[in-house]
């Protein structure tokens, strides 16, 4: 009787040897792929066992789990955080936990603090940034950068930008703001009276990115305006799209070159940047105000790194994820603030008089701790992100087993955390009330253990917003001086019927076009 050795023996020594190495590798990737699917199909069947004593969304199917309700939700004009946020609160006098399916993902999605403590506090290292779907499409522009980072990596990097956002520059971001404002404010006064509309949109998106680039690398404002709309929007843009045509990734199309050419320029404009900036320190050249970017080569020379090719990379993503997170998010949260202002003369008056009270009518620059006292002003932008939810909702990937709300969540689940229906919770939701946020009013009502969870804008934690601080002093500055000179009146009668973009932040789509009385 033949063995199998006969058998091998007798094929190999029949054919010619192309046609024995072509069956080999045919019959090792075959086996290969037929590996990967049952670990796939275990892994899928695991998942789907775990999570079974938990609450289903409905809509779903067997075959794309919930991708219909989630893009005919998208074909609608909202986004997709506005449906994953319906069924949670459609769900939430039953169970506070919901699951969904994404094709072969798993999701489960939440709103309720207690919630939000476990992922962002007590056990964040095991809910690490979600860049298969989420962040995936901004992956090319962010890379390994602060926000798309997660352990020993991520660490270092935050101990590292870490203190280049807090204290000293803060101060400076007062008089940067300022100056910002009064070009704009020269810009708009021709408008003043005229009863033409401007879109404040678009306004306070360019005087965010001016900002930013002027804080991380003391960049004059004609400079922004020169390289940031033919370089770095673009490729914002693209990105954007990407989010809801993934395939757009993958396929060479002319867009596709387009933004690879924009990402190189980008790249290449920024590493030239930090290069000379290096040299011209170790030449002893002394600027007359430190920015950001000083001040993390401050702490790169502190750590004693050397400088080479994959510092200035990261460097590159750093420095993009700033402009990323730091202009458009501020820019949401302007927007609606002046809006809502502009619907109610008695909040406007009492920004005004605060205005007044920090500024006076010499307008000289105010110190850091009169802007701090600026209470009412800081009310009315925290309001806005609530009733907003600029960031509705933000994604982790599950990377050990774990239990959430009472149930069991396995690894490699995708965790939803709906903050838009967090801020939702508060007394009637739809309505803007900064005082809220005042002293005593709801929110210092809520419990102190779970207080710090029910307004996260910024999300909680060690993996909180860098540059939160900076983006509320900015913004104190920018809307109480907008009120101070102007006369506001917005083209929409209300909030009702203004539509948002598919895509976070959330801004109005259609800008928000607004006169100057
Ligand atoms: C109103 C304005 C802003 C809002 C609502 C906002 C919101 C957020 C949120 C929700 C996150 C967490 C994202 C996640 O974990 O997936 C985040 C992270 C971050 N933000 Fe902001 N942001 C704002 C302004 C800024 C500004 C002005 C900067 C920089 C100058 C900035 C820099 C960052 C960075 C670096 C991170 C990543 C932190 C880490 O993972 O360690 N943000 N922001």
């Amino acid at each position: 009787m033949n063995t199998l050795n006969d058998f091998i023996v007798e094929y190999i020594s029949e054919r010619p040897p192309v046609h024995v190495a072509s069956t080999v590798i045919s019959s090792l990737l075959a086996i290969f792929l037929i590996g990967k699917l049952l670990s796939f199909s275990q892994a899928f069947m695991y998942r789907s066992r775990v999570l079974k004593a938990v609450p289903t969304a409905p809509d779903g199917n067997w075959i794309v789990g919930h991708v219909i309700p989630m893009v005919t939700c998208v074909n609608r004009g909202m986004g997709a955080w506005d449906q994953i946020s319906y069924w949670v609160t459609k769900a939430q006098d039953k169970t506070k936990l919901i699951k969904f399916r994404i094709l072969d993902t798993h999701a489960v999605a939440f709103s309720d603090p207690v919630g939000l403590k476990r992922v962002f506090q007590t056990h964040y290292k095991i809910y690490e940034k979600d860049l298969k779907l989420s962040y995936h499409p901004f992956l090319p522009i962010l890379g390994t950068g602060l926000v798309t980072s997660d352990g020993d990596l991520w660490q270092k990097q935050r101990t590292l930008m870490g203190p280049a956002l807090r204290v000293d520059v803060l101060d400076d971001i007062i008089t940067i703001a300022k100056d910002s404002v009064d070009r704009l404010c020269a810009k708009l006064r021709p408008l003043q009276g005229s009863g033409r509309a401007v879109d404040m949109n678009e306004e306070f998106r360019l005087l965010t990115l001016q900002v930013i680039g002027e804080a991380v690398l003391s960049m004059a404002p004609e400079e922004c305006d020169k390289i940031f709309p033919k370089l770095y929007l673009p490729v914002m843009e693209e990105a954007n799209l990407r989010v809801l045509r993934p395939y757009r990734q993958y396929i060479p199309t002319p867009d596709w070159f387009k933004f690879r050419s924009r990402m190189s320029q980008l790249n290449s404009f920024l590493i030239n940047f930090f290069r000379e900036r290096w040299q011209s320190r170790k030449q002893g050249v002394q600027r007359p105000r430190k920015d950001i970017l000083d001040r993390i080569m401050d702490s790169i020379e502190a750590s004693g790194a050397k400088w080479d090719s994959s510092l200035e990379r990261q460097l590159c993503y750093e420095v993009k994820t700033f402009l990323l997170a730091g202009h458009e998010t501020s820019a949401a949260m302007l927007t609606w603030s002046l809006f809502e202002l502009s619907l109610c003369e008695e909040h406007m008056q009492k920004v005004r008089s605060e205005a007044e009270l920090t500024f006076g009518s010499a307008e000289a620059e105010p110190s850091r701790r009169n802007v701090d006292a600026m209470s009412y002003t800081l009310s009315v932008l925290k309001e806005a992100l609530r009733k907003y939810s600029v960031v509705p909702v933000v994604t982790r990937t599950l990377a050990k087993d774990d239990e959430l709300l009472g149930h069991k969540v396995p690894a490699g689940t995708m965790v939803a955390c709906v903050l838009q229906g967090t801020h939702n919770m508060y007394e009637d939701p739809d309505q803007f009330r900064p005082d809220r946020f005042m002293p005593g009013g709801e929110y210092e009502q809520f419990d102190d253990a779970i207080k710090a969870y029910m307004f996260v804008p910024f999300i909680q934690g060690p993996r909180n917003c860098l540059g939160q601080h900076l983006a509320m002093l900015e913004a104190r500055v920018v809307l109480s001086l907008l009120c101070k000179r102007f006369r506001w009146k917005t083209v929409h009668g209300s909030a009702q019927g203004i539509r948002h973009p598919t895509v976070i932040p959330v801004g109005p789509l259609e800008g928000m076009p607004m006169v100057l009385e």
